[in-house]
């Protein structure tokens, strides 16, 4: 048995009138129907949710103002939903739908509860549809694609697989559309990618092209898990364990999943600069961030966000989840944690990051 997480794209699921395509739908769910009767468990990332608002609302593309296209989402979510959970009754599963923000993963708490989620959905032998929250989502909040959610949630559930379908069949050394471009049948690592163009922009539908998916299968090699870009038709083929599309083999291990989820999936809200003894303690002692080796702050934060910690030249060495306001931390830069707590309490004696909520990147 495997835990497999599939990805499906928009354009994979809807017609470019903007209406959900059901025979599409169906044949994505037939397909995840199959490895659950092999015994796989499997999670749907599930994208959709504007180009499937887009015709009942009668929006000729997708709206480039955040306002309509959470009115879309949250109208086409509806209906993708709807022919999900028909189509999986027909097999006898049933499905539940988990909408994801990246405070529900950054947070420690949110992230404590996703992961309990998914246990209990599996436990009791539902297929969970994951997207992300749109019509609540902000653009501050927003993963920005589901590719890199799909990516993340892959390894939050611990998966075996991750699978990316799309509307090509596989990732091609140029755009599919020009003559010369050849399928890419492996890739081992960043070194294979050297001089594949990726440039060009994927479906009217979809939002990140092939940019979002290498990045997706990045995180997930880096964290252990082997990636297949194929086809939507492809997908049986795909999760039978065939030779389709392209395979992105593991490239690391994986990593405690709340420090995965920190490195990729937060947007920060500040950045402290740290002078060159605090960089040698992070990177090489694995401590805690500390006030006294801290030079500057940037940003407007509260605690608990996430935020850059660089260095004097301005590279962003980690991310953390800071314990102090963004307001009270000038007056505390530079002193040492005894100073502080004898001047202004115990509880000015925390570290600014400990070392438990630190990314090194
Ligand atoms: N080197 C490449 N190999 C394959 N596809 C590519 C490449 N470069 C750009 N693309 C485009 O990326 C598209 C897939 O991205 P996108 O439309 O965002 O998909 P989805 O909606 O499935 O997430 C393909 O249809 C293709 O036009
Ligand atoms: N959450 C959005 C999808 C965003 C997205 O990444 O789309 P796609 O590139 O088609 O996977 C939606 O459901 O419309």
């Amino acid at each position: 048995m495997s835990r497999v997480v599939v990805k499906v794209g928009s354009s994979s699921l809807t017609t470019t009138g903007g209406h959900l395509d059901p025979e599409r739908v169906d044949a994505v769910v037939d397909a995840v129907a199959a490895a659950a009767a092999r015994g796989d468990e499997v999670v749907l990332v599930s994208s959709g949710a504007i180009a499937a608002g887009l015709g009942p609302l009668g929006l000729p593309a997708r709206p480039r103002d955040l306002p309509t296209q959470q009115a879309a989402a949250s109208v086409g979510q509806g209906a993708l939903v709807a022919r999900y959970s028909a189509r999986f009754a027909e097999h006898g599963l049933t499905v539940g739908q988990v909408l994801l923000t990246v405070d529900d993963v950054t947070r420690r708490g949110h992230y404590r509860n996703a992961y309990q989620t998914f246990a209990k959905l599996h436990e009791l032998g539902v297929v969970p549809i994951v997207n992300e929250n749109d019509t609540v989502a902000t653009s501050e909040i927003r993963f920005g694609d589901n590719d890199r959610l799909a990516a993340l949630v892959a390894h939050l559930v611990h998966a075996d697989l991750l699978v990316l379908l799309s509307d090509v069949d596989a990732l091609y050394t140029g755009h599919p559309s020009l003559p010369d471009s050849r399928r890419i049948e492996t890739v081992g690592g960043p070194e294979d990618l050297v001089g594949v163009d990726v440039a060009r922009v994927g479906s009217a539908v979809g939002t990140g092209g092939m940019v979002t998916k290498i990045e997706a299968a990045r995180i997930a090699t880096a964290a252990g898990i082997p990636v297949v870009l194929t086809a939507a038709p492809h997908a049986s083929a795909a999760l039978s364990g065939d030779d389709v599309g392209t395979r992105f083999l593991p490239t690391g291990r994986r990593r405690p999943t709340r420090l995965l989820w920190l490195a990729h999936a937060s947007e920060t809200k500040g950045v402290l600069t740290i002078d060159d003894g605090a960089v040698r303690a992070l990177t090489a002692r694995n401590a805690s961030l500390l006030a006294a080796g801290i030079d500057d702050v940037a940003g407007d934060f509260a605690a608990g966000d996430p935020v850059d910690v660089a260095d004097r030249s301005g590279r962003v060495l980690a991310r953390g989840l800071v314990n102090y306001d963004s307001a009270e931390l000038p007056a505390l830069l530079g002193r040492s944690t005894r100073e502080l707590g004898e001047e202004l309490g115990a509880d000015y004696e925390r570290e600014v990051v400990h070392r438990d909520d630190l990314v090194l990147l």
